[in-house]
């Protein structure tokens, strides 16, 4: 920082979840304002697990906005984070820390510049919904640090703004983001069906698969099947509004048998709609194939669902249990299918990693000396290393702000990321 210029740095840190969608969002219709074809309904998962933490710092010596992502300088020129900027920045209103002597005017911000940090606790860009957990944490913690009103649904429709899924990211349990009408998109925003404690006797467990590929991306899928899909049109006006008056009965009834056909079916229809674009777009592999054919003939034989399973724009199946028996019971049929490649289970098994004890299985001997699944058809068929690794998680709560100083991704006397 110049000499001459005042000294002081303002800063804020939060965190936020990412989110799984249960009746999914596939579709814009307004691609600059991201206005989606539908209303959809995602689960927030918890953050010690899957989060974003982002450490936002306002300086007069700071001459231009700059973003670290993971320890990495970005670019921050993109029109999605312009956009969140530009419209948070336009909602800031006085600021006084009377500790440090710092006082800002609301017209202050518009000249003042920003340093932004932000540190995913899980891989980013793996089609774990990074973008979802990083775009909330952006938008809450700019609105903390420029002490923008508390409307979750306005902070919400400015995530939107983003990414679109991340404006699902602002509340935690389970959350609709209204597709809204207005052309201008004031009224697409979420809001929260029930909170994390409602149902907490799900589990939910996730099996990063191993892809080589390079996926498709959400926002160029989503757009090509706009253009080619007529199921997607079908889906959005007449399949999923129905759906989600279901999905909402069965979340606040906790009717799991219901929750699971609809979570399993819309995620099909969703990748249905893939197949659908021209040129087609896969995103499961056989490994996902594989699991939906355990999970749904499990379900099958016990006559009713005890697990539902949801995949987004990439090959790794997230799975929901009806409890933490029901998910010991999955992890031992998952393992037993799905090895561990070498002898490590501590990093084979993330989360909540007390599942494995719960479920028998302490160390990589405990799981080959597991029974094949009663419901496989190929008994001896074992996967090693088609998957990557497991996390597991459970509904989660939405953004906190992260008052301890010792959680900053910035250094306040250099005004810089830490460690880089
Ligand atoms: N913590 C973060 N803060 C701000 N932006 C982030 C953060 N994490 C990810 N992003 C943004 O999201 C982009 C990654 O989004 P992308 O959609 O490719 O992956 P994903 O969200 O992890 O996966 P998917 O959308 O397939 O579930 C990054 O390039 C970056 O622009
Ligand atoms: C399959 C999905 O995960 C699609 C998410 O798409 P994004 O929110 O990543 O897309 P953009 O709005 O273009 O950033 C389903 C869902 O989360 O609802």
């Amino acid at each position: 920082m110049a000499a001459a210029e005042p000294q002081w740095v303002l800063m804020a840190t939060g965190r936020s979840p990412t989110n799984i969608a249960v009746i999914k969002y596939w579709g814009k219709r307004d691609e600059a304002l991201i206005l989606p074809v539908n209303d959809s309904i995602s689960v927030t998962l918890d953050p010690d697990h899957l989060s974003a933490t982002t450490t936002v710092a306002a300086s007069p010596a700071f001459p231009s906005d700059r973003m670290w992502l993971n320890g990495k300088e970005i670019e921050l020129s993109g029109g999605r984070f312009q956009s969140c900027l530009r419209e948070i920045r336009k909602r800031a209103r006085d600021v006084e820390d009377k500790k440090k002597g710092i006082k800002i005017k609301k017209e202050d911000w518009e000249k003042l510049h920003v340093h932004i940090a932000s540190y995913n606790n899980f891989p980013t860009a793996a089609g774990l919904a990074s973008s979802a957990a990083g775009f909330a944490c952006l938008v809450f913690t700019l609105g903390k640090l420029m002490n923008v009103n508390e409307d979750y649904g306005e902070l919400s429709s400015i995530a939107r703004q983003g990414s679109g899924s991340a404006c699902r990211s602002i509340y935690g349990g389970f959350v609709k983001w209204c597709m809204g009408k207005n052309d201008n998109g004031s009224d697409s925003m979420a809001v929260q069906v029930v909170d994390e404690s409602h149902w907490d006797e799900l589990v939910i467990i996730i099996a990063v698969v191993s892809s080589k590929q390079k996926e498709t991306s959400s926002t160029s899928g989503m757009r090509d099947s706009v253009e080619t899909s007529p199921l997607l049109q079908y889906r959005a006006q007449t399949v999923v509004p129905g759906r989600i008056l279901k999905m909402e009965e069965a979340i606040k009834n906790r009717d799991f048998d219901s929750f699971a056909r609809l979570t399993c079916a819309d995620s099909n229809q969703f990748h249905a709609v893939c197949l659908d674009t021209s040129p087609p777009i896969f995103y499961m592999n056989d490994t996902s194939h594989r699991i939906i054919s355990l999970v749904e003939k499990w379900n099958h034989a016990e006559g009713t669902p005890q697990v539902a399973y949801t995949f987004d724009a990439g090959p790794n199946a997230v799975l929901i249990a009806r409890n933490r028996k029901t998910a010991t019971l999955l992890l031992q049929k998952l393992l037993y299918c799905f090895p561990p490649q070498d002898n490590d289970l501590d990093s084979y098994m993330l989360g909540d990693k007390s599942i494995l004890s719960d479920a028998g299985l302490q160390s990589v001997a405990d799981i080959e000396a597991l029974p094949a699944p009663p419901e496989m058809k190929m008994p001896n068929q074992k996967f090693k290393g088609d998957v990557s690794y497991f996390i597991c998680s459970r509904p989660g709560a939405g953004p906190k702000v992260l008052t301890d100083e010792s959680h900053a991704l910035i250094d306040s006397a250099t005004g810089l990321a830490k460690g880089v």
